[in-house]
């Protein structure tokens, strides 16, 4: 048998016998994992924490975020308590659908024109077929063709109502791909697949009276600060790494595609051809206004969301009437709450300050030490304000020594 033909669990004692140590793992767990994966042999946990009092479009979430890096969720925290302070997040999905894509070879007897008279009808082919989609409120909507030589590119906008959409998307390509292969002149379909180009937009908008952030001179230090991420890639990279500490966190706690989100936010940072920030921050009549625009492709049911116990508490934890819609507006609204608290931190303290007193906990863990005695460390590196593994078990050493 192939090692991806064994049970889980059979996987584990052939990994066992060359020596390596795996961690325990509940039978029924391990199953259920092997149902939602490949060459199963264990599991990886992250720390689900959450964010409170998000305020998005006069509605009020408490928002599961899964991340192992230390002060993330803080940092949500932080910037979803500003915004609570100054009227909550103004935020809006446009889930027109996402983009499919469908390559043709042709020879000289075919004709554009012909294909784009019969548009309609593969559209009417295309919600025929599949119309438990439109009974979701989904379907095809539109196509278009573009000739470039020997080759013709359809672009397909699928609405996948509720869901992600890919699995369904890719049906509909490979099905009208089949049709289009009749056509006159068509050759051969080189490829049907969905393209993960930027769709399904959601943007964000805060207003924030400097008072509530320190005063007017670190709002426009904040508002600088995108002003050079607008124009400065070293800058712009990492402020959209700050937006997506926050997106993928929120993405992953709701078992949705961090992948897709994150190769369409990159090409949208780059659309005049020069990679920007995804935020913007300026200051309007003494109030500092930000606004972010992402890709979410994301849904609240399909690929493996109802499957998961794990996924189901974190939706829980949002509450009822979640859409699709209202959980892309939370997530772009954690992306920018995310990014203010790493602007403020950056254009003031310094980030070390608040990441690091946070970060110090992962120094502490490592200790082979009493809880009190690592209480004890990590009070005392807090103190001095020295962040380092060598400095807490000097730390650790000196207690030990009765210093
Ligand atoms: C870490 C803080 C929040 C400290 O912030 P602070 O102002 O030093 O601490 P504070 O005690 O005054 O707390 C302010 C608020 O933060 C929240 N908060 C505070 N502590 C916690 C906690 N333990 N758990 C949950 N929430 C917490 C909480 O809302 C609190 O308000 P309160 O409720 O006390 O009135 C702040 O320094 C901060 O936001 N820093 C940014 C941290 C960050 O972005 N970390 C990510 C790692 S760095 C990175 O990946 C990319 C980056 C940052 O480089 C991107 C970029 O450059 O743009
Ligand atoms: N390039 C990419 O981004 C690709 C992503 N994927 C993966 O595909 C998965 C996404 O899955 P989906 O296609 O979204 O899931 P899925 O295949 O389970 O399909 C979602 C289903 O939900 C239905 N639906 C829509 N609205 C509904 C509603 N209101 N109530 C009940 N059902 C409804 C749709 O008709 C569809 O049949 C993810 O795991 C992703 O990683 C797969 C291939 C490529």
């Amino acid at each position: 048998m192939k090692f991806y033909q064994l049970k889980p669990e059979q996987r584990r004692e052939l990994l066992q016998a060359e020596g390596i140590k795996l961690e325990k793992i509940n039978e029924e767990v391990l199953n259920r994992l092997d149902e939602l994966s490949e060459n199963v042999i264990g599991q990886l946990r992250l720390p689900l924490g959450v964010v409170q009092q998000l305020h998005v479009n006069g509605r009020e979430f408490w928002v599961p975020m899964a991340v192992e890096e230390p002060s993330v969720v803080a940092a949500a925290n932080h910037g979803a308590s500003i915004f609570a302070k100054n009227g909550g997040i103004f935020a809006q999905s446009m889930r027109t659908g996402i983009y499919g894509q469908i390559v043709l070879k042709v020879n000289d007897e075919f004709s554009l024109s012909n294909l784009n008279n019969k548009i309609p009808k593969l559209i009417d082919l295309a919600n025929q077929e599949f119309v438990s989609l439109i009974k979701h409120g989904g379907g095809t909507r539109t196509i278009s063709a573009d000739q470039k030589e020997n080759l013709v590119y359809l672009k397909v906008l699928v609405d996948p109502a509720e869901a992600m959409g890919a699995n369904k998307t890719n049906s509909i390509l490979e099905f009208l791909g089949r049709k289009l292969k009749q056509f006159a002149g068509v050759e051969e379909k080189l490829f049907a697949i969905l393209s993960n180009y930027p769709s399904q937009l959601t943007k964000a908008k805060v207003k924030i009276d400097p008072n509530t952030i320190g005063g007017l001179k670190v709002a426009e230090r904040v508002a600088l600060l995108s002003k050079i991420g607008y124009e400065n890639v070293y800058r712009a990279v990492t402020n959209n790494k700050g937006i997506m500490n926050g997106v993928d966190a929120v993405l992953l706690a709701t078992g949705n595609d961090y992948r897709a989100i994150e190769s369409a936010a990159a090409v949208l940072a780059n659309q005049d051809g020069h990679y920007r920030s995804l935020s913007k921050w300026t200051m309007e009549n003494n109030m500092l206004i930000g606004e972010l625009t992402l890709p979410m492709a994301i849904g609240v049911v399909g690929g493996s969301i109802k499957a998961r116990k794990d996924v189901q508490q974190s939706f829980a934890i949002l509450g009822k009437n979640v859409d699709s819609k209202t959980l892309g507006e939370i997530i772009v609204g954690i992306g920018l709450a995310n990014n203010l608290a790493a602007l403020l931190a950056i254009s003031t303290v310094g980030i070390q300050a608040g990441h690091m007193k946070l970060q110090a906990r992962n120094f502490v863990a490592e200790l082979n030490a009493s809880e009190q005695e690592k209480k004890q460390v990590l009070g005392r590196m807090i103190e001095e304000k020295k962040y380092s593994e060598s400095h807490a078990r000097e730390i650790l050493q000196e207690i030990r020594e009765g210093n």
